[in-house]
C-alpha cells in the first residue's frame, strides 16, 4: 500500500485556538516578573568615524549613520536570505520529489541568481529571492518550485512560487524528524516545554557551529551550518544539535501581545481581550519562573524565553487526533491567506505505518522504509510564477490572530485579492472581515442574564422616573431587597433557558458579518419573556452600542498595527450587525 494522504489543511490548522485564556493556565500562580523588552531585530548602527580633519556635522553624521545602517541591514538580510535558503533544502531532507540539479555550487549570497538557480523556469518576478543552499542529501540541490522572499514590513518573509506550479504538486516534502513537535507527556504547557528545547538545541547548535568554524580554521558561511550539518546533518543524526539550519532561519524578533505593555493592552478596548491578554502573560511569566533554573544553565534569560514561546505560538500547526503542537522547517515560512490560500498541507506516512502494510508484506517485496513527511502541497488550480505561497491558518475570530500570531488579516485581504490595496467586501465574512470573525456580546449565558434583568430594572426606573418622579423615589426598596429579587430572575431565566435548549453550551456568545448567533438570540427571547417592558432586539441593539463603545475609535494613537486592525475589525462587526437590526 501507498502512502496516504491522512490530513487536510481543515484538521491540520494552524495551532490550536487556545485564546481563551481558561484553557491556557498551567501552573497554579507563582510571583510575576516584569517583562524585558526582546532584544530588537536591527541592532544599532556603530559609531561612525568622521573623515580625517574634518568636524563632523549633523548632517554628514547621520548620514554617516544611516550608511552605516543600510550596510548592516543589507548585510543581515543576505544573511537571513542565505539562511532560508538553505533551510528549504535541509528541510526536505531525503524528498525525491522536483528533480535534482546536477551539483553546481550556488550562491546563497547572491538574491537575484541564486533564485534562478534552482528554478527550472522563470522566476516570473524580481527582487530579493532566496533559494539555493546545500544538498537535502542527493547528489544536488532539489530543484524546489519555492522560493523563501522578504516580502516587506508587516508581513516579514513568504514563499513564492518560482515557476508555474499545476495543482496538487507537491511543493515541499519535510521528513517528521526534521519536524519540531511537542511532548504530549509533558507536564509543563507545551509552547513552555517547546521553548526550553529550542533554546536548547539553539545552545548546542551555535557550540557545534562554533566547533566546526574552528576545525575549518575559522572560515566557511554561517548558513552553511556547523560541525557535520553541511550535507544535510539533522536532529536525527546530530541529536539536539542537529537543528541548526532551521534555527538560523528563525526570525529574530517576533512580537505578540505577549510583548504588550499595559498601555497597549488597554487600547485594545475590549475587556474580554484584554483579560486574555493579561492570562496568557501571567501564564508565561509563571512558566518562566519554574524553568529559570534550566534556561540559566543555558545562559537564556527571560528575553529569550519569550522569544522562543511567541516563536511557536506563530508557527505551530496543531494535529488534533494525536494533540501534537508542530513546527515544520520551510512550511513555517507560508503566510496566511484568510479566503485565497494557495496552498494547503498534510501528512503522508510511511508504508510501515498504514493498514495492510504487514498483509502486503507477505505477499511482495515492501517498498524500503520512508519516514512519515509534513508536505506542502498546492491547491488544485494551481500557482502562478512568482505568486506568493500561501496557507489558511484557519478560520479564527480576530482574537486567535492577534494573540497568537500577533497579526489580524487586514480586511483588504479578507475580502479581495491580497495585496490589491482594495477596500475589501464580498468574499470572506462581508463588511470587510475575515471568515471565522465574530464579536463576543457576552461571554457566557449568566452574565447575558445578568445584564438583560439589570437592563429591564434600568429601563423600567427610568420610565417610572418620567411617569411619576415623586412617587418613584417612595416606591424604591430597599437595595438587599432588590438584589434578591434580581438573582431570583437570573436563576429562573436561565433555568428557562436551559430547559428550552437542552443541548447548548452558552460559552461566548457571538454576532457575526452573517448574523446572531442562534443561542443568544434564543436567550435573548426567553429573557425577553420574563422582563416586561424591553424586546430581545432592543436588548441586542443596546449591548452592541455598548460593545461598539469598548473599541473607541480607529483613529486613536496605536503603538502596535495590529491593534489597530483588531479594533477596526471588531467595530467592523458590530457596525454591520447594527445596521442590520
Ligand atoms: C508561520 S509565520 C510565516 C512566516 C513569517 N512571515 C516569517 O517571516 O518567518 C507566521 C507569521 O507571519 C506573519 N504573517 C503571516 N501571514 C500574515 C498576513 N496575512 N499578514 C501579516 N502578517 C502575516 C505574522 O507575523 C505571523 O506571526
Amino acid at each position: 500500500m501507498n502512502a496516504s494522504a491522512l490530513s487536510g489543511s481543515r484538521s491540520l490548522c494552524r495551532n490550536r485556538c487556545a485564546a481563551r485564556g481558561r484553557s491556557y493556565r498551567p501552573f497554579a500562580s507563582v510571583p510575576a516578573r516584569q517583562a524585558s523588552s526582546r532584544t530588537p531585530a536591527v541592532r544599532p548602527p556603530a559609531a561612525a568615524t568622521p573623515a580625517a580633519g574634518a568636524a563632523p556635522t549633523a548632517s554628514s553624521r547621520r548620514s554617516e549613520v544611516s550608511a552605516e545602517r543600510a550596510r548592516m541591514e543589507k548585510g543581515e538580510a543576505a544573511a537571513a536570505a542565505a539562511a532560508a535558503a538553505a533551510l528549504l533544502q535541509w528541510a526536505c531532507s531525503g524528498w525525491s520529489g522536483p528533480e535534482r540539479r546536477a551539483h553546481a555550487d550556488p550562491d546563497p549570497d547572491d538574491g537575484g541568481p541564486a533564485e534562478a538557480s534552482t528554478a527550472t523556469g522563470g522566476s516570473g518576478g524580481s527582487g530579493s529571492g532566496f533559494s539555493g543552499g546545500f544538498s537535502g542529501g542527493g547528489s544536488g540541490p532539489l530543484e524546489l518550485r519555492v522560493v523563501a522572499r522578504d516580502l516587506g514590513p508587516g508581513r516579514g518573509r513568504g514563499l513564492v512560487a518560482a515557476v508555474d506550479v499545476a495543482g496538487g504538486e507537491t511543493l515541499l516534502s519535510v521528513p517528521l524528524t526534521r519536524v519540531f513537535t511537542s511532548d504530549p507527556d509533558s507536564d509543563l504547557h507545551w509552547s513552555a516545554e517547546m521553548a526550553l528545547r529550542l533554546l536548547r538545541a539553539r545552545h548546542l547548535a551555535a557550540a557545534a557551529q562554533h566547533r566546526g568554524t574552528a576545525a575549518r580554521g575559522g572560515g566557511g558561511s554561517q548558513a552553511r551550518g556547523g560541525e557535520g550539518e553541511g550535507e544535510g546533518g539533522g536532529p536525527e543524526s546530530l541529536g539536539e544539535a542537529g537543528w541548526g539550519p532551521w534555527i538560523r532561519a528563525l526570525p529574530s524578533a517576533v512580537r505578540t501581545p505577549l510583548e504588550y505593555g499595559e498601555e497597549e493592552v488597554r487600547q485594545l478596548g475590549c475587556p474580554y481581550v484584554m483579560e486574555e491578554v493579561r492570562l496568557m502573560q501571567q501564564c508565561v511569566r509563571d512558566c518562566f519562573e519554574v524553568l529559570q533554573p534550566e534556561l540559566s544553565e543555558l545562559g537564556c534569560g527571560w528575553g529569550d524565553f519569550l522569544w522562543a514561546v511567541q516563536i511557536f505560538h506563530s508557527r505551530c500547526f496543531f494535529e488534533p487526533s494525536a494533540g501534537l503542537h508542530m513546527c515544520v522547517p520551510g512550511v513555517d515560512l507560508a503566510n496566511h491567506s484568510p479566503t485565497q490560500p494557495s496552498a494547503q498541507v498534510r501528512l503522508r506516512h510511511s508504508p510501515g505505518a498504514c493498514q495492510g502494510y504487514d498483509a502486503l508484506a507477505e505477499v511482495a517485496e515492501p517498498p524500503p522504509p520512508e519516514p512519515s513527511r509534513f508536505e506542502l502541497v498546492a491547491c488544485e488550480e494551481g500557482i502562478r510564477a512568482g505568486q506568493e505561497v500561501t496557507i489558511s491558518y484557519g478560520r479564527w475570530p480576530s482574537e486567535a490572530f492577534l494573540l497568537l500570531f500577533g497579526f489580524v488579516p487586514a480586511a483588504a485581504e479578507a475580502g479581495g485579492n491580497e495585496g490589491d490595496g482594495g477596500s475589501g467586501g464580498g468574499g470572506g465574512g462581508g463588511s470587510g472581515t475575515s471568515p471565522g470573525e465574530c464579536l463576543t456580546v457576552f461571554r457566557d449565558a449568566e452574565e447575558a442574564v445578568r445584564w438583560c434583568v439589570a437592563a429591564a430594572a434600568a429601563a423600567q426606573q427610568a420610565h417610572q422616573a418620567q411617569q411619576r418622579p415623586q412617587q418613584q423615589q417612595q416606591q424604591a426598596g430597599p437595595p438587599g431587597e432588590e438584589e434578591e429579587e434580581h438573582t431570583a430572575q437570573v436563576q429562573a431565566i436561565l433555568r428557562a433557558a436551559e430547559e428550552s435548549m437542552p443541548d447548548e453550551s452558552f460559552f461566548n456568545l457571538t454576532v457575526t458579518a452573517q448574523g446572531v448567533d442562534g443561542r443568544l438570540q434564543g436567550l435573548l427571547e426567553v429573557a425577553a419573556r420574563h422582563l416586561p417592558g424591553l424586546g430581545p432586539r432592543d436588548m441586542l441593539l443596546s449591548r452592541l452600542k455598548e460593545r461598539l463603545a469598548h473599541f473607541g475609535s480607529v483613529d486613536g494613537d496605536f503603538t502596535d498595527d495590529a491593534i489597530r486592525q483588531f479594533v477596526r475589525s471588531k467595530q467592523a462587526v458590530a457596525q454591520g450587525v447594527l445596521a442590520r437590526l
